[in-house]
């Protein structure tokens, strides 16, 4: 039986590198690593080159997960960890990024808000360890509801006076991957081809995808059928799932994808690398949204540069008008409950 909160079975070093140095390696520590998400993500993170060490937190069955995967010859080494012995405090010290996976996924008739009684508490715990442990960390939040546990996360960091808006990213990328897939499918084309711009936020009528910006065009009932499958595509896997999750094998792909992003800009020094994401942004500002996902250029401290959402079609302008609302409303929310506990 593990009785260790570290259960790697090479010895824990420390540290040698600077995360602002070119061509180096980085802790990333998976909040939530024994989930539907957390394991084939934390896979994925091993195969990451630019991964030293891959530090896995869960409150049940990360020993178990830590062991199956520190046996690949890859060069991350693989800590696990539970809450027992301050678990949570040694997974995420000296951690360069810190991905949450944490929290409970949807059941058929759910939407992501109802999440948000189970999982605000659980992202504002995370956060309140984050502010003491990894204070400089970049934080890619997956929890659902994002639109909300972005807002949670920000407000518990500014308790701790460590809020920097460039290091807080809610992960949106599986709308991207989503809607490239799609629109493959329809145009019978590589995917790799079909770069589309999804902004706003993560559910529903927030996720708006900008097809007019992308190279490919669309009959008017085509166009419509695409947009509501891409805003909805979540709740077509929960269907799916029939009661025992929502996306987790595309979202590990996707967060793994993001964090790899990330992990180029942030420790290897490269340029010029952009990725949507839910951001604290100033494109809706002046309609009180504070949090707003669109192209983002990743730099060495996070977040270089907010693209605008740039000329859209009369029908995406009717999407994002009706995304604003809902938006801001999930912002509240999510800022309300972290400032009332
Ligand atoms: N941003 C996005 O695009 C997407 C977000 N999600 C969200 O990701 C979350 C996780 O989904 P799944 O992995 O499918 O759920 P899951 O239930 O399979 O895994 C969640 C894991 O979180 C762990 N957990 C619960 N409380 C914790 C805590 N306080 N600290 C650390 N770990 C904790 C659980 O033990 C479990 O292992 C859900 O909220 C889901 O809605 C899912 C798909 C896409
Ligand atoms: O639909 C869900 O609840 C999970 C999710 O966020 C997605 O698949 O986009």
């Amino acid at each position: 039986m593990f009785t260790l909160r570290q259960v790697t079975l090479t010895s824990i070093t420390k540290r040698a590198f600077s995360s602002s140095a070119v061509s180096q390696a980085a802790k990333v520590a998976v909040l939530g690593a024994a989930g539907g998400i957390g394991q084939p993500l934390s896979l994925l993170l091993k195969k990451n080159n630019l991964i030293s060490h891959l530090s896995l937190y869960d409150i049940v069955n990360t020993p178990g997960v830590a062991a199956d995967l520190s046996h690949i010859n890859t060069k991350a080494k693989v800590t696990g960890y539970v809450p027992d012995n301050d678990g949570l405090k040694h997974a995420i010290t000296g951690a360069d990024v810190v991905v949450i996976p944490a929290g409970v996924p949807r059941k058929p008739g759910m939407t992501r808000d109802d999440l948000f009684l189970t999982n605000a508490g659980i992202v504002r715990d995370l956060a309140t360890a984050v502010a003491q442990y990894a204070p400089k960390a970049h934080l890619a939040i997956i929890s659902n509801p994002v639109n909300s546990t972005v807002p949670i996360f920000t407000e518990a960091l500014k308790k701790h006076n460590v809020y920097d808006p460039r290091r807080v990213f809610g992960v949106t990328t599986l709308d991207i991957v989503r809607a490239s897939r799609f629109v493959s499918e329809l145009k019978d084309t590589d995917p790799a081809e079909a770069k589309i711009t999804v902004v706003g936020g993560h559910s529903g009528v927030t996720i708006v995808p900008l097809l007019s910006q992308c190279p490919f065009s669309f009959a008017e009932e085509e166009l419509k059928a695409l947009t509501y499958r891409i805003q909805f595509g979540g709740d077509e896997v929960v269907k799916a799932k029939a009661g025992t999750g929502s996306a987790t094998l595309s979202m590990a792909y996707a967060a793994a994808r993001f964090t790899d992003s990330l992990l180029r800009a942030v420790v290897n020094g490269e340029e010029g690398i952009i990725e949507p994401t839910f951001v604290k942004s100033d494109l809706y500002a002046s309609d009180g949204i504070e949090f707003f996902a669109s192209n983002v250029e990743l730099g060495p401290d996070g977040v270089k540069k907010i693209h605008p959402v740039g000329k859209v079609s009369d029908y995406e302008q009717e999407l994002i008008n009706a995304a604003l609302p809902e938006l801001k409303k999930n912002i509240e929310k999510g800022i309300k409950f972290a400032k009332e506990n």
